[in-house]
């Protein structure tokens, strides 16, 4: 079997596209109810070979609900199916579960990775397609005892790794492997699939660094040149203006227009997902900081967390304070957090507003008057089969006795000053759902984040720290959830830990950046310092240069 990336026949010589008249995909009037909600109404989607489409709306919108329809999810069918049809190369296909869609040619780059971390790189690129050994005796066993050409394996997910210029070695393992890494994997397991006509990538890059986004960028575009056509959803527009072909803008489940990425810009994109006009991001404004009393002091701090490990790390980070923390992938900026609020081990000293914090002990970092937002919000920040309501006010239930009332003896939970605080929650950051009992699992995922937040909220606390805060958000529910954060600062006084791979975030809204490098800070920047020293303090070169007086 050969890997199929350069052996797809929309290509011609030179690898140039041919990007064919005859559109490889069609969705037409697909319409779609959850529970007599309706969530897609009358959706048309059409793609041609090598052509990158971007797929946009906001949270809500409807953009997963169409991508599990086209991949047969059973989600879709156990909840009444959907209306409408589809066309593969002019066929209409009736596509009942995710193994039809991938025999059909239709692949998918999760956002939640689905890789097996035990298994090497190579085993989970060819995961159900292992390639068995073509020799006379190995041909008369039966399938259960037939040898796997672990050679030929190996040279095909090398194959596959080449293609997208991933130089890390196909025999490791997938454990520890830092995330951009991971979205690489995915990438090459789908493109090795022979006969892959679509490939859908869902918010690829929210969960990588902005070097590591332009590197995947490049490689769906070289995806796109062999001849696959790209469903490509994400919520950055500036990445659309960079590779998309065309783009279909979803609104409430309404088809909005679709339009030639030639014809439009990133403003009418912006304007056309939310249906109005998107105001520039709050800034901050500038504070004399330094003269603060430090609410968090960090000395000899060390974080065993796998692949974002802390190391000795100095910081000082000053009350009232908005406080960015800034680095590449797997360099140690996602362990501060998490480190702090005691979910990975730790050592060294934190004071908090002077007094030390006992570590390892997340109980006592929320009675500290600490809240944190997760970067893991499937993992650890939301019960999914629970009420948003209920999420919301769990934390502050179990750790500072909100919304009980108190009998003397036994206390009990007041539903009714649960709910008025959800809906006033609701409000406020504007999440997208039926009510307030409506469980989480049911929202899409960039309401579970405003969900996340309002929990944080509900904490009272005096220190937030937010970890990618509007990762997989859409661009108004982003604004939404920076100026909160701004307000919190400004009004309440709160002080803001946040750490983000969006450097353009960090600086929009921090009063100082410190950038992590190997564990530990390598400087930190005021909000307006140059590009050249962002990018050497993330590259780790900053204090290499200064020390031999380059710069
Ligand atoms: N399993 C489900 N049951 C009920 N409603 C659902 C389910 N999955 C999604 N929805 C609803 O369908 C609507 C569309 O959600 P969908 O996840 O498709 O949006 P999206 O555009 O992908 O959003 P995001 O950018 O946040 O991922 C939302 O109102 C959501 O609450």
């Amino acid at each position: 079997m050969q890997p199929c990336i350069f052996k797809n026949s929309n290509t011609i010589e030179g690898g140039i596209p041919l990007k064919s008249q005859e559109s490889v995909l069609k969705m037409s009037n697909i319409s779609k109810e959850y529970y007599g909600t309706r969530v897609l109404n009358n959706i048309n989607l059409e793609i041609r070979a090598g052509e990158i489409h971007a797929l946009l709306g906001e949270n809500g919108a409807g953009k997963s609900t169409l991508m599990n329809i086209l991949f047969g999810m059973s989600v879709i069918h156990s909840t009444g199916g959907f209306d409408g049809e589809i066309e593969l190369d002019g066929e209409k296909v009736d596509i009942n579960s995710p193994l039809q869609a991938m025999d059909l040619g239709i692949g998918m780059v999760h956002q939640e990775f689905m890789l097996i971390p035990g298994y090497t790189i190579t085993e989970n690129i060819k995961l159900n397609r292992e390639l068995i050994k073509k020799d006379f005796i190995n041909n008369l066993m039966p399938t259960s005892l037939k040898q796997i050409d672990l050679d030929e394996m190996n040279k095909e997910a090398r194959k596959a790794l080449d293609t997208l210029d991933i130089g890390i070695e196909e025999w490791i393992k997938v454990a520890g492997l830092p995330v951009g890494y991971m979205q690489f994997i995915e990438i090459a397991r789908e493109i090795d699939k022979q006969n892959i006509k679509v490939l859908v990538f869902d918010e690829p890059t929210a969960v990588l660094t902005e070097s590591e986004a332009d590197n995947l960028l490049k490689a769906m575009k070289k995806i796109a040149r062999s001849g696959i056509a790209i469903i490509f959803i994400t919520h950055r527009l500036d990445e659309v203006m960079e590779v998309a072909d065309n783009i279909t803008i979803l609104r409430d489940g309404q088809f909005i227009t679709r339009k030639s990425k030639d014809d439009t810009n990133v403003f009418e994109m912006a304007e056309l997902m939310v249906g109005r006009q998107i105001e520039s991001l709050a800034k901050h404004e500038a504070k004399d900081i330094e003269n603060q009393p430090v609410a968090v002091s960090l000395r000899k701090f060390n974080v065993a967390m796998p692949g974002e490990e802390v190391r000795d790390l100095n910081l000082d980070i000053y009350k009232g304070e908005i406080f960015g923390i800034g680095g590449l992938a797997g360099q140690g900026k996602i362990g501060i957090a998490n480190g702090i609020m005691g979910l990975y081990p730790s050592r060294g000293n934190v004071l908090i507003d002077g007094q030390p914090l006992a570590l390892n002990n997340p109980k006592e970092s929320i009675k500290r008057n600490l809240a944190f937002v997760s970067e893991d919000r499937r993992g650890v920040g939301l019960l999914l089969d629970t009420s948003i309501e209920m999420n919301i006010a769990i934390t502050a239930m179990q750790n500072k006795n909100k919304f009980l009332r108190d009998y003397k003896l036994f206390s009990q939970k007041s539903h009714r000053q649960i709910r008025t605080h959800a809906l006033d929650m609701i409000k406020q950051l504007d999440i997208r759902c039926t009510g307030p009992e409506q469980i989480v699992r049911r929202l899409s995922g960039g309401n579970q984040q405003k969900v996340c937040i309002a929990r944080a909220l509900t904490l009272d606390p005096m220190i937030l720290l937010v970890s990618e805060p509007t990762r997989g958000i859409d661009i108004g529910a982003k604004k939404l959830v920076l100026d909160t954060l701004i307000k919190l600062n400004k009004e309440l006084g709160i002080t803001i830990i946040i750490t983000s791979s969006e450097l353009a975030e960090l600086r929009s809204i921090c009063h100082r950046i410190a950038i992590v490098s190997e564990g530990k800070i390598e400087g930190i920047l005021m909000p307006d310092a140059s590009d050249t020293d962002y990018g050497l303090m993330m590259s780790g070169e900053y204090n290499k240069l200064k020390s031999k007086e380059v710069i």
